[in-house]
């Protein structure tokens, strides 16, 4: 014991600053202890998981276009077998998950290995026996078509038929977009937006969405490439294949909804595969009408928070109207001894984020 002390005490400066130290460590320790015993004694009003891009290919790791990121193909299925047995032995279960996109890899496609990709995800998160909401992202069109995809297991929207008062509202875009919405509790709602509704990889060629998508697409990027974006840095950067944006009906869909959400005095999360706000994502990942969707999530009071995934490095920013915008960091870039999944706990004022591995924990007090 005083040998531990005389070599903690040569390390310290002074005693008095020593005992400054622990007196303020002390109150520190004891203000975390009181925070965490609050938000233990409340009980949440629900709680939901979130994982991001996945990506499960069973091939060997690779790396990233710019081999800056590994990628570990075949670890990310045991990720998601990880997240979901904390999700199942969670004292309150979530009441469900949000998968934010991207589940299986593009390379699924060349091996002629998609359905029994999809089978694999999906079976390992039937295990948990929790419902999930699947969001689009580029990696779904890769492997699949838009008709495909509605009719397979990665098409939730059935999902919120069960749980939502509106179930004329949600079935509006049926034919049109994968967007939809669900309230799992009373005064919060969940709207699913579809990045992919304007874009090259997630319309056919002969389809009038393709074709606006295209006029996009060369109006700001010249290179022979699509994939390669048409500047080194800055906000056009966005406009590359990879990406998408959202219809000006679906836009309008969700301008009608939030207004409703508004009136209805709920608090509403929307998520996407693609990120909306600059500051939560390298631009490269931008949706390329981020501006639009920003503009109507800022006229609807309702709006609290925007979930995305697509940059594996993920991000975090709350922006000037106080709407919280988390990019989730990926799975697929998250080495094996770390993992990347979220579990949100919502209460009255505010959510908090419990982060796993590259995941950090945040409070989220609505605006
Ligand atoms: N700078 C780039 N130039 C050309 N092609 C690119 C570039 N970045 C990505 N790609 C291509 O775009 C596609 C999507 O990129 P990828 O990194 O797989 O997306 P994600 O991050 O969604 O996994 C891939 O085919 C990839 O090779």
């Amino acid at each position: 014991m005083l040998k531990f002390k005389s070599s903690f005490r040569n390390s310290c400066i002074s005693e008095g600053k020593f005992f400054g130290w622990w007196a303020k460590s002390a109150r520190l320790t004891s203000r975390l202890t009181q925070i965490n015993k609050m938000g233990d004694s409340e009980p949440p009003l629900f709680t939901f998981g979130v994982i991001a891009d996945v990506q499960y290919a069973d091939i060997e790791d690779g790396f990233n276009f710019k081999h800056t990121r590994k990628r570990y193909y075949r670890n990310s299925l045991r990720l998601l077998r990880r997240a979901n047995e904390k999700w199942k032995s969670e004292v309150i279960q979530p009441s469900f998950i949000i998968q934010l996109g991207d589940v299986i890899d593009g390379f699924n496609k060349k091996y002629n290995a998609s359905e029994r990709a999809l089978e694999t995800v999906v079976n390992e998160l039937d295990r948990s026996e929790i419902g999930v909401h699947h969001v689009w992202g580029n990696h779904e069109f890769y492997n699949f078509s838009r008709d495909d995809l509605m009719m397979s297991a990665l098409n939730s929207r059935t999902v919120d038929d069960t749980v939502t008062e509106d179930a004329d509202e949600s079935r509006l875009h049926t034919e049109e977009s994968y967007a939809y919405h669900f309230s799992p509790a009373p005064h919060f709602r969940f709207v699913v937006l579809d990045a992919y509704d304007l874009s090259l990889i997630g319309r056919k060629e002969p389809s009038v969405r393709y074709y606006q998508a295209l006029e996009i697409m060369k109006a700001h990027n010249n290179n022979d490439d699509l994939n390669n974006p048409p500047v080194p840095k800055g906000l056009e950067q966005r406009f590359v294949k990879f990406n998408g944006g959202f219809s000006q009906g679906q836009l309008d869909w969700l301008d009608r909804l939030l207004t409703r959400s508004d009136e209805k005095l709920e608090k509403v999360i929307v998520v996407s595969h693609l990120p909306v706000h600059p500051y939560s994502t390298d631009p490269i990942c931008l949706a390329w009408n981020y501006d639009g969707v920003l503009s109507i999530l800022h006229s609807h009071k309702c709006v609290v928070c925007f979930m995305a995934g697509h940059d594996h490095d993920g991000g975090y920013y709350r922006d000037s109207f106080g709407v919280h915008h988390l990019t989730f960091e990926g799975v697929i870039e998250t080495p094996p001894e770390s993992d990347a999944f979220g579990t949100v706990y919502v209460y009255e004022d505010r959510m908090t984020l419990k982060g796993n591995g590259r995941v950090s924990d945040r409070v989220l007090f609505y605006p």
